[in-house]
């Protein structure tokens, strides 16, 4: 009987009953089973009742939370075509060669946008590079229109800046060309009867070369726009959104449909064999760059203990190890101050009045000395604790000289400052009359002249700074790892000069005059043990306004 049933063998099965409660026992302890299934399984009770915050803190670099992320994308939208118009004529009984009645093609799709609160990356539309609104239909006999293009909604994360690279606007250029055409001829309308354009009228399906040998095409209607186009923001585009949308902004509207057969109607013509084509739609290629927009942003040297003190004060799971660079994207964590239960942690109210219950925090991935010569990660990662109100420095008081540090941080912090200034410098550049030797008009002056658009971007309003300067923000050092024997004289030798800077005996490390020092404050803490963190709650509402 066992040889041919093993499952019945009592011998197999007590050879399976170690391994089941070393397994139950592992999950156990990853806090992965849910409360039905420990109670089944074998799992030591000891590791069931360790505190949460020892096993967040200190756990494998291994257990963490992976999230997709992107804070750039290059998108090209491309709004819809319109419908072409239609060639038809009414029939019906008694009726054999009725009056034209084709209907105009419909309206291509809009592309709208909308900050959300929800998303919190760009990787949806990262890979996506090309997004097309739905075209038009085209237009049907009995005069019925053709049915609108689908629109299309992206919906971007709050914090996400847009800036424009290129257009294309086939209808701006069929202008262009008309107005040029208008000039080159003295001011008269281009004349365009007796020719036809293949790429804006639609002929009769069965009619033959020889129907359209004597008829005169009526002019090329101008090329027109759909009435949305008005609420379209002005080229070039340069949206940036801090706040959530309750409704979402037109970004490009589709294009307007052909023109039926019965608006060729003349005495000439009764039965007009023609109808337009509809307008193409435009296409603009955008950049997006999601600035994360969290009230605290933590800046620190790799390995200091960043995404440990995250995980400490929030419930993150944000990886970390004892390596450098562990942290390769930003994390986002949220500390709840009021979970409605109970006295809040911390009482604070937002200038409007209303409760603030939570602080978010934004972890990035560390900076070391030279950054900004692109040495680590570089200091790109500094755009998601730019626009954060206050700045925590995490300074680790085991390893070196913590003031060093904290200077190094600022000099990078500086050099960042500098970096994104030229940059925003290079985009609203002027462009300047420069004339060559000998030439009478300046070149750039005939470019106007006959480019519009260099004409444009002159003119265009420059954007308003978004950001305050970043020395201007509050901000506070964390000094971790106290736990550690040693660290006592490091973390004297800091509060020295945190005092010195709240004295005005030494200069801020950022070298500016006007930096922030109303209240600075070091705290030491212990990240791993969860000891001191819970003063930082306290301290950065008070920092916090708005
Ligand atoms: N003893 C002690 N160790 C700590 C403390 N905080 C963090 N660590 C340890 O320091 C190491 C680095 O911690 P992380 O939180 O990954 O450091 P990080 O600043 O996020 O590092 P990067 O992501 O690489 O920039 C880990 O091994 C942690 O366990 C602390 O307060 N005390
Ligand atoms: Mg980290």
């Amino acid at each position: 009987m066992p040889f041919l049933y093993p499952c019945l063998d009592s011998l197999s099965l007590l050879r399976r009953q170690p391994l089941f409660s070393r397994y139950s026992s592992q999950v156990a302890k990853r806090g992965l089973v849910t409360a039905s299934t420990t109670h089944e399984s074998e799992a030591p009770t000891a590791s069931r009742s360790e505190p949460r915050s020892d096993t967040l803190l200190d756990s494998a670099a291994t257990d963490y939370g992976r999230t997709i992320f992107q804070d750039k994308a290059e998108v090209t939208i491309s709004s819809g075509s319109g419908g072409h118009g239609c060639i038809s004529f009414l029939r019906e009984k008694y009726i054999e060669m009725g009056p034209a009645n084709g209907g105009d093609g419909g309206t291509g799709g809009n592309i709208y946008i909308q900050a959300v609160r929800g998303e919190t990356s760009l990787h949806k539309l990262a890979r996506r590079r090309l997004i097309r609104a739905g075209r038009g239909r085209n237009g049907q006999g009995k005069g019925k229109g053709g049915q609108r293009g689908e629109d299309v909604l992206l919906q971007v994360p709050v914090g996400t800046v847009i800036r424009e690279i290129s257009r294309h606007d086939p209808v701006a250029e069929e202008e262009k060309r008309q107005s040029v055409a208008a000039e080159a001829s003295d001011g008269q309308p281009e004349e365009t009867k007796g020719t036809w354009r293949r790429d804006k009228w639609i002929l009769y399906p069965s009619s033959a070369p020889s129907d359209y040998a004597n008829s005169e095409f009526p002019s090329l209607p101008k090329p027109r726009r759909s009435n949305l186009f008005m609420s379209q923001p002005p080229a070039p585009i340069y949206l940036d959104f801090s706040e959530p949308m309750e409704s979402p902004i037109l970004l490009a509207a589709g294009a307007v449909g052909g023109l039926g057969n019965p608006h060729f109607l003349t005495r000439s013509t009764p039965r007009p064999k023609f109808a337009t084509k509809g307008e193409a739609g435009m296409s603009v290629t955008l950049e997006m760059e999601l600035k994360l927009l969290a009230d605290v942003g933590f800046v620190g040297m790799p390995n200091a203990g960043k995404s440990t003190l995250l995980r400490a004060l929030s419930r993150s799971r944000a990886r970390v190890g004892e390596w450098a660079f562990t942290t390769l994207q930003p994390n986002i964590g949220t500390m709840v101050l009021d979970d409605s239960r109970g006295r809040p942690q911390v009482q604070n109210f937002k200038a409007s009045g209303e409760p603030r219950t939570q602080v978010s925090i934004a972890d990035i991935p560390g900076l070391i000395e030279g950054a900004h010569l692109d040495k680590g990660l570089g200091l790109g990662f500094l755009r998601h604790v730019e626009r954060a109100q206050v700045l925590a420095f995490v300074v680790d008081l085991s390893v070196g000289d913590p003031v060093e540090a904290l200077q190094s941080l600022w000099h990078e912090l500086a050099q960042f400052e500098k970096i994104r200034n030229m940059e925003t410098n290079q985009r609203s550049e002027r462009i300047v009359t420069w004339r060559p030797l000998g030439e009478t008009q300046p070149l750039i002056q005939r470019e106007q002249d006959d480019a519009s658009v260099v004409e444009e971007s002159g003119t265009a309003k420059l954007p308003e700074l978004p950001n305050a300067p970043i020395s201007t923000k509050p901000w506070f050092v964390v000094a971790t790892k106290a736990d550690l024997p040693g660290t006592e004289e490091n973390f004297a030798r800091l509060q020295g000069y945190i005092h010195g800077l709240n004295e005005r005996s030494v200069e801020h490390p950022s070298g500016q005059q006007n930096a922030w020092r109303e209240r600075l404050a070091v705290i030491p803490v212990s990240a791993v043990r969860n000891e001191g963190v819970e003063r930082i709650p306290e301290w950065t509402v008070g920092l916090l306004k708005d």
